[in-house]
């Protein structure tokens, strides 16, 4: 099977400051990669290469035997949650119809056609009682589900996901999550899934690319996620315990707490 995300010796430097070096990395279609890593580290710079949007310090980074670009059509990008303001003139289903038709990187369709996708995009993600709603007045949780729904409507063959759970109660943490995982699954898609906290996501995740401090460790779940890993690239006491199918890490350094978590003894904490 040929990758279809693919970085040679990629390394990524702010001025004196290395977030990552020597990556090589190819990731396959179908696959569910997780990219985990305290503040800072370097994991929304990661989405940026693929993108375009950032060029590396050195190596190369390439989508579907090509160098990446902006705009390519093979990406679907679910990015940072940023709420709407309450008064944007824009219903739900002209957000999702930005993905479907319209959208720089989307295909234009016949209008009765647009419709139908749109419907069944906005069903999809458990959106069609508020298709109508202007999106400024929608709760967090609900404009995520429709960026969801923008992201797939192309069915790219990557899909590029920044903390896409972030704000979304358990319920539909747990909805989102299989639904980007059932595009991994039935389309193939290759997701890039960016996270503070790997447990919404530790059924799916095929591996992990974890960065800290500069380096990086890749591998499954069980390989990246324990105690010796993590410690030495913290390059400090780190615990992880494996309990009831979570992963629980304790002892990061106060350095790497996040925003919107106690950090030293919290379930499946990547950062
Ligand atoms: N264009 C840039 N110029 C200089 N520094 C940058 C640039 N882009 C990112 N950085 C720095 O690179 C580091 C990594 O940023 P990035 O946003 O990728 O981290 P992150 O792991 O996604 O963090 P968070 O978990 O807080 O979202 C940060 O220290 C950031 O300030």
């Amino acid at each position: 099977m040929n990758p279809v995300i693919s970085l040679k010796q990629a390394s990524l430097k702010f001025g004196r400051r290395a977030l990552w070096e020597d990556l090589n990395l190819d990731i396959n279609p179908g696959e569910f990669f997780a990219v985990l890593g305290p503040n800072g580290s370097g994991k929304t710079s990661f989405l940026k290469v693929l993108l375009g949007l950032q060029e590396l310090h050195s190596g190369q980074a390439s989508l579907g035997g090509h160098p990446v670009e902006r705009g390519s059509h093979m990406i679907g990008y679910i990015p940072q949650q940023k709420p709407f303001l309450p008064d944007t003139p824009m219903r739900a289903r002209d957000l999702v119809g930005l993905g479907v038709d319209g959208h720089r990187w989307g295909i234009r369709l016949g209008t009765a056609k647009a419709n139908r996708r749109i419907d069944e995009l906005l069903e999809l993600v458990g959106a069609s009682d508020y298709a109508k709603v202007p999106v400024g007045q929608l709760s967090g949780g609900e404009q995520q589900r429709l960026r969801v729904a923008q992201a797939l409507a192309t069915d790219p063959k990557v899909l590029l996901c920044d903390e896409p759970l972030l704000s979304l109660d358990l319920h539909h943490q747990q909805a989102v999550s299989a639904l980007i995982n059932k595009q991994c699954h039935d389309r193939k898609s290759a997701v890039v899934f960016v996270t503070h906290e790997i447990n919404p996501i530790i059924d799916y995740v095929d591996r992990v690319l974890y960065l800290a401090g500069g380096r990086f460790s890749v591998g499954t779940p069980h390989e990246v996620m324990t105690t010796e890993v993590l410690s030495d690239l913290y390059d400090s006491n780190v615990e992880v315990i494996h309990a009831n199918g979570r992963i629980v890490v304790v002892g990061l350094p106060d350095a790497t707490t996040h925003h919107h978590d106690d950090a030293h003894a919290t379930a499946g904490e990547g950062s």
